[in-house]
């Protein structure tokens, strides 16, 4: 299937489908905001008294452990099976993968429940991931989009999922396939939960897409060309978050391609 960025953007848009997040404290209420801003619509739900039924009802999971505690991990568990057995995509942000024993041993067991169409996160999340011997600061990666290219082919033919790393250039792998998408600028890693939106919008996509190589890349440019698009109107963190909540909901599909930098290497 070719890649389609702008008729992904409009698909998007015109069945506008439910994202189900089980995603961190800090985020929640700026994925959402994104979720809606880009034309889908946002769920946040993760007691493990509805989370069966809610993933019942959405068009993909984004699970996102940036805020975990025991009780979270039963909501994603029940979440991840239910969604693999009704053939939702689901999307997994490793956040923090490396930084504590805890983090790493809770991604080992929901790794173990249900394979992710997606799993999103920066560099050193999924070297961590991959079993590299990496400290992640926190949620900050210290490692390059670039040193991750072996751990993210290792990664995807482990678990049949598409990898995509953020960074300067973000890198999304799907076995032998890699795409390399350089929008976004800098500016991006000064706001929390840039990469947990990029997450939240690859489950927007994979909604509306059979194809989840495909929907990593187009969330990965989405979200590089609107922070390119920001900027022009916001050097600081404060009015560049707005601002870009405001190019996810202006952009037009077509100026979307227009500006993406997008490379295939198969
Ligand atoms: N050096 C950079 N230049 C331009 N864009 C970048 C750079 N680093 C990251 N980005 C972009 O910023 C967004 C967030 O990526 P990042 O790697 O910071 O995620 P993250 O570490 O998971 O973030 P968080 O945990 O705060 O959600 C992505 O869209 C990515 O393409
Ligand atoms: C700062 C932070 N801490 C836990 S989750 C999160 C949001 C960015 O990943
Ligand atoms: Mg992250």
């Amino acid at each position: 299937m070719e890649f389609n960025l702008a008729n992904n953007l409009h698909s998007l848009r015109a069945s506008a489908p439910l994202v189900h997040n089980i995603t961190n404290y800090v985020v929640m209420n700026f994925t959402a905001n994104a979720l809606l801003a880009i034309g889908a619509s946002p769920v946040m739900s993760h007691a493990a008294e509805e989370v069966e039924d809610m993933v019942s009802i959405a068009g993909a999971l984004v699970v996102n452990i940036g805020t975990l505690s025991p009780e979270w991990v039963k909501g994603m568990k029940l979440a991840m099976r239910k969604a693999a057995q009704t053939g939702k995509p689901i999307i997994l942000d490793p956040v923090g993968a490396g930084a504590t024993p805890y983090r790493n041993a809770v991604l080992t067991e929901l790794l173990e429940t249900a394979a992710p169409a997606i799993i999103r996160g920066n560099a050193s999340e999924i070297m961590a991931l991959a079993g590299t011997n990496i400290q992640t600061k926190g949620v900050d990666s210290t490692a390059s989009s670039a040193d991750s290219m072996e751990a993210a082919k290792a990664l995807s033919l482990k678990y049949g999922s598409v990898i995509s790393v953020s960074g300067e250039t973000d890198v999304i792998v799907s076995g032998t396939q890699t795409a390399f998408v350089s929008n976004g600028v800098l500016l991006m890693t000064k706001i929390t939960g840039m990469g947990c939106t990029a997450s939240a919008l690859a489950g927007a996509f994979a909604a509306v897409s059979s194809d989840p190589f495909h929907a990593a890349v187009s969330a990965a440019a989405a979200m590089g060309v609107c922070g390119e698009l920001a900027y022009r109107h916001a050097k600081l963190p404060g009015s560049f978050q707005i601002a870009f909540l405001d190019a996810l909901a202006d952009i037009s599909p077509a100026h979307l391609a227009e500006l993406s930098k997008v490379k295939f290497a198969f």
